[in-house]
């Protein structure tokens, strides 16, 4: 039976994957973004519907809700997959506004839309945060990975609200996953090599790679998975 996915960040890189996966399923998928028009270009390609907003504004993820609720009454699974190191784009100031821009990008994307849409999971629905390698290894000078850890406790202790009604929760964090926006601008061949070299697998992933994981637990056979971290990054390294 055809189910109801919601996918933040659903217009690029690893959400849009995400997005193709359950489309392809015949699913009813919902992509939510900040840009309309990379949104309404991504759904009429999936064949999902786009609901715009910036997921860090407790008022535009209010009115996703209410959006939600009026079109479809209940939902299935959640992917939380908005983010990015906002700090590597242009010069925010000083450690407080790169710290908040990153927390707002991270932590309120994916925070404000569980609370807000929760109550509207169906019995053996699903919550999947995507976090990152980052936040298992020194910060590197920015707040990103910080921001992605915060996920991790929040994620068990929904996971742990959210059991007696049947829902999983459970976080993937990616290693370094190319043909997304994530690294536009910042990435070179000596970084990409380097980043490759820490894997077993000899290659960068893919947001199909992360995809199917979510795609995993998002499945029946998952039920009994909850509470738990994926890291799909080829066995990269931790680099601590
Ligand atoms: N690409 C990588 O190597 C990598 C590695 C680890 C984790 N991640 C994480 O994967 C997730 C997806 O990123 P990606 O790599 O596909 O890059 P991406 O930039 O292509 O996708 C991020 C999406 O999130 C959306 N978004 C950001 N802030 C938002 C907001 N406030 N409200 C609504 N939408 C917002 C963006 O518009 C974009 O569509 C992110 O959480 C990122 O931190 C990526």
């Amino acid at each position: 039976m055809a189910r109801t996915i919601v996918v933040s960040g659903g217009g690029t890189g690893i959400g849009r994957a995400v997005a193709a996966r359950f489309a392809a399923d015949g699913d009813r998928v919902v992509i939510i973004g900040r840009r309309a028009d990379v949104l309404e270009k991504a759904a009429g390609e999936l064949g999902a519907t786009a609901l715009p907003a910036d997921l860090s504004e407790p008022a535009q993820v209010e009115r996703v809700r209410a959006a939600l609720a009026d079109r479809f009454g209940s939902i299935d699974v959640l992917d939380n997959n908005a983010g990015g190191n906002v700090e590597r784009h242009g010069d925010l100031g000083g450690v407080a506004e790169r710290w908040t821009a990153n927390f707002r990008a991270n932590v309120l994307t994916a925070v404000l839309p569980t609370e807000a849409f929760r109550d509207l999971l169906n019995p053996s629905g699903r919550i999947v945060f995507i976090s990152s390698i980052a936040a298992f290894r020194r910060s590197n000078g920015t707040s990103y990975g910080p921001m992605k850890a915060t996920l991790h406790p929040y994620a068990f202790d929904l996971a742990a609200a959210l059991g007696p009604r049947g829902i999983t929760v459970n976080v993937v964090a990616p290693g370094y996953i190319e043909n997304t926006e994530f690294f536009r601008d910042t990435m070179d061949d000596e970084r990409r090599a380097t980043l490759i070299a820490q894997t077993h697998t000899g290659r960068a992933g893919t947001p199909q790679d992360v995809a199917e994981t979510v795609y995993w637990l998002a499945s029946p056979g998952a039920g009994h998975v909850t509470a738990q971290i994926i890291q799909v990054n080829g066995g990269a390294e931790r680099g601590r």
